[in-house]
């Protein structure tokens, strides 16, 4: 079989204080991240959001220790994954690449190109596929794959979601059952998915199928616990101004309070280990959302992290798809139907929604530049030196 690689795709996240700044740049320069349809005001719009949301995310991180865990458990979770899958006779190197933080994507693939990897299976670390997290790193890989003809010589395949797998579901429906069982009275908590949003427009306009793999894993898991819990699912996290999938978690939480729900047990659904949204927003804010709305007894559950079932889930994974037929880069928007990958490339000109928001958007532009030129007397041309 020759050399085998795994490649491990996740987000990254800022090692320490002076990383936030630049890692959201990173984050908010990505297209699928912020879909504007005018490629040269991506990097500008970046770079006005990450400076204006850096002091705000450095406060949170400064909340779970100074930075994100998340190299340090992908770290271990590569480790475990590459340990199992020996003890199973398939030996295999490990490789990790984040899409917005060290260790880069590109970083990656420079140790596959010098490891002389035969054969390559791509994992994302999202259980879920989403335009915005998976779709966006294998957008990523295809350019690379096409500015570099030696990486042709590589047999590789993508798994583009996994959110059904039998070891995945029972290791998330282990470690609810485990939190439950810390209850006094199990059956009477209400078990609370929390799965990470994105903005309406992804899944109604775009076609992301996001929200139906999450809607789908969840009544999974909940098949495989198996018990008689009341549930409910809500996204959390939301960024800016637009609508994103709803209910969000904040209203979610308060309405089940209003519904006299005294035992809450939050689920994280979209990620598979700690990390900023579950170590602070879920743990600390979502908590004291909860205790104002009287649920008093609020409970979470653990990330997957290094779990056994999820290493488990992680390996077969991987045998699977070394025994299957290679699924291309090219072919996972094809298998995802109609997801349009590529904002910028795929504008409709007309009174779509799309135009509908960016008329929006302009018009406001110009409303607030109508105000600064009533306040100072001076229009906007003056303070850009040209008039
Ligand atoms: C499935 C998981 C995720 C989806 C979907 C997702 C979409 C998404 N995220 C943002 C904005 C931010 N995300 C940030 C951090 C972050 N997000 C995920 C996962 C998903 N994001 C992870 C794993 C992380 C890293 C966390 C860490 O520990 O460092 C951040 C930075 C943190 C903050 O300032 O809040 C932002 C911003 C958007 C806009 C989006 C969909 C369009
Ligand atoms: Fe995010």
């Amino acid at each position: 079989m020759g050399r085998v690689g795994v490649l491990l795709l996740n987000l990254g996240g800022p090692d320490q204080l002076e990383d936030v700044g630049p890692f959201l740049f990173n984050l908010f320069a990505d297209p699928e991240i912020i879909r504007i349809p005018f490629k040269w005001l991506q990097r500008p719009l970046a770079w006005f959001i990450s400076t204006r949301r850096t002091k705000t995310s450095q406060d949170n991180y400064r909340q779970i220790g100074g930075g994100s865990p998340l190299r340090r458990i992908t770290e271990e979770q590569a480790y475990a994954l590459k340990q199992r899958l020996q003890e199973l006779g398939q030996e295999v190197e490990t490789y990790i690449g984040m899409r917005y933080w060290h260790p880069f994507t590109e970083e990656a693939i420079a140790r596959i190109k010098r490891d002389r990897c035969d054969r390559l299976v791509i994992l994302p670390l999202y259980p879920q596929f989403s335009i915005s997290t998976s779709g966006s790193s294998f957008r990523l890989l295809q350019r690379i794959w096409l500015e570099d003809p030696k990486l042709s010589q590589i047999e590789y395949t993508v798994i583009p979601s996994w959110y059904k797998q039998p070891a995945y579901l029972q290791a998330m429906a282990d470690l609810i059952a485990q939190e439950l069982n810390k209850l006094p009275n199990p059956d009477k908590a209400h078990i609370f998915f929390s799965a990470h949003g994105v903005p309406r427009s992804y899944v109604e306009e775009a076609g992301d199928p996001y929200q139906q793999e999450i809607e789908e894993c969840t009544s999974l898991i909940m098949q495989t616990l198996n018990r008689p819990n009341d549930y409910t699912l809500a996204y959390q996290s939301r960024v800016g101004p637009v609508e994103w999938l709803q209910p969000y978690t904040e209203d979610a939480i308060q309405a089940l309070g209003a519904q006299g729900v005294e035992d809450l047990v939050v689920v994280p659904i979209s990620f598979v280990s700690e990390h900023i949204e579950t170590l602070q927003e879920i743990d600390i804010e979502y908590r004291e959302v909860a205790e104002h709305a009287g649920i008093h007894n609020f409970h979470r559950v653990a990330a997957p992290n290094t779990h056994p079932l999820f290493i488990q889930a992680l390996s077969d994974l991987v045998v699977d798809a070394l025994k299957s037929p290679s699924l291309k880069l090219s072919q996972v928007t094809q298998l995802k139907k109609k997801v349009k990958m590529y904002p910028q490339e795929s504008w409709q000109w007309g009174m779509t929604t799309t135009a509908e928001v960016w008329n929006g958007r302009i018009a406001m532009l110009g409303f607030i530049a109508l105000v600064i030129e009533l306040i100072t007397g001076k229009g906007l041309l003056h303070f850009v030196g040209i008039l």
